[in-house]
């Protein structure tokens, strides 16, 4: 029987602010077994860049990233966000590494083909490298990973947090069984975005496209429900999507099936 891995997601808006990214971190620390963790980042590096006078164009959840605002997201997600989580653990006695994908050539990815939208310096991830990443869970370091891959000529390109998390969830499940967890500051998949308590338990990928035609998914939802599916149909044994109360395990949130 494969051991357990976990692998979680934290966006943005929850590590923004000190005290619920401290809370998350004081649950995370208490997660039995190896674990991986994944962050967000994409209000501060908006932020940012708004004070350097940089305008932020997000079309369908994801960024538009020119050669200006790829040098700040190295900064925000690379720096600042991706060392201070390190840090944070640490002091918190638990191991941890700050990765992006350059490091140990652990997320290799390839420039996005321009079709209809030309994203600028996007990438799509093509290889994890799984051993390294085992390497490192067997000394007990936890890799913490920013959305910044890497590609085979050494280009950093912005990734979507949530597509480095499910790539490095399917990547690991052919030596883990591996759950992989989204936290949010939402509660999960929700039919009235209006309402917190409209919370889907249970989202199969035909209710998912229902869902998506008539507009009630929309904007980050979008890549995130994506990799969703992407996960639990290579190989992800368990994908779930809620708040930082995921990690109780008895909290409501979205289970995703097929
Ligand atoms: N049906 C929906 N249920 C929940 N959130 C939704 C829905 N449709 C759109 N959203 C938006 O998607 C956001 C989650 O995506 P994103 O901002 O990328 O989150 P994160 O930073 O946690 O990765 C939510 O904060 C919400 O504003
Ligand atoms: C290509 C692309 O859109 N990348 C995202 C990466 C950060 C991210 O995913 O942040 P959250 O989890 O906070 O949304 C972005 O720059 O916004």
């Amino acid at each position: 029987m494969k051991q357990i891995l976990k692998v979680i997601k934290i966006g943005g808006k929850l590590i923004e602010n000190e005290a619920s990214l401290n809370s998350f971190l004081e649950d995370f620390v208490q997660l039995e077994g190896p674990k991986i963790l994944v962050h967000g980042g994409g209000n501060k590096a908006t932020e940012i860049a708004g004070k350097l006078g940089y305008e932020t164009q997000m079309i369908d959840g994801r960024r538009i990233t020119d050669k200006d605002s790829m040098e700040v997201i190295t900064m925000v997600y690379g720096g600042l966000l991706n060392k201070n989580i390190a840090a944070k653990l640490q002091g918190r006695k638990q191991n941890a590494i700050g990765l992006c994908g350059a490091d140990g050539r652990v997320v290799i990815s390839k420039l996005r083909e321009v079709k209809d939208i030309d994203y600028g310096y996007v990438g799509d991830i093509q290889k994890v490298n799984s051993g390294f990443i085992r390497s490192l869970l067997e000394q007990d370091i936890v890799p913490v990973f920013s959305a910044i891959s890497c590609t085979e000529d050494g280009i950093l390109l912005n990734t979507n947090g949530d597509s480095v998390a499910s790539e490095i969830a399917i990547a690991m499940s052919a030596i883990f069984e591996t759950q992989l967890y989204y936290c949010s500051e939402k509660k999960g998949v929700l039919t009235n975005i209006e309402n917190e308590n409209s919370v889907i338990p249970v989202l199969n990928s035909k209710k998912y496209k229902e869902l998506v035609a008539s507009k009630v998914i929309t904007n980050g939802m979008l890549p995130k429900l994506h990799n969703c599916f992407q996960a639990i149909e290579r190989g992800v044994s368990s994908v779930r999507l809620g708040d930082t109360g995921l990690l109780k395990n008895n909290s409501i949130h979205t289970k995703i099936v097929s």
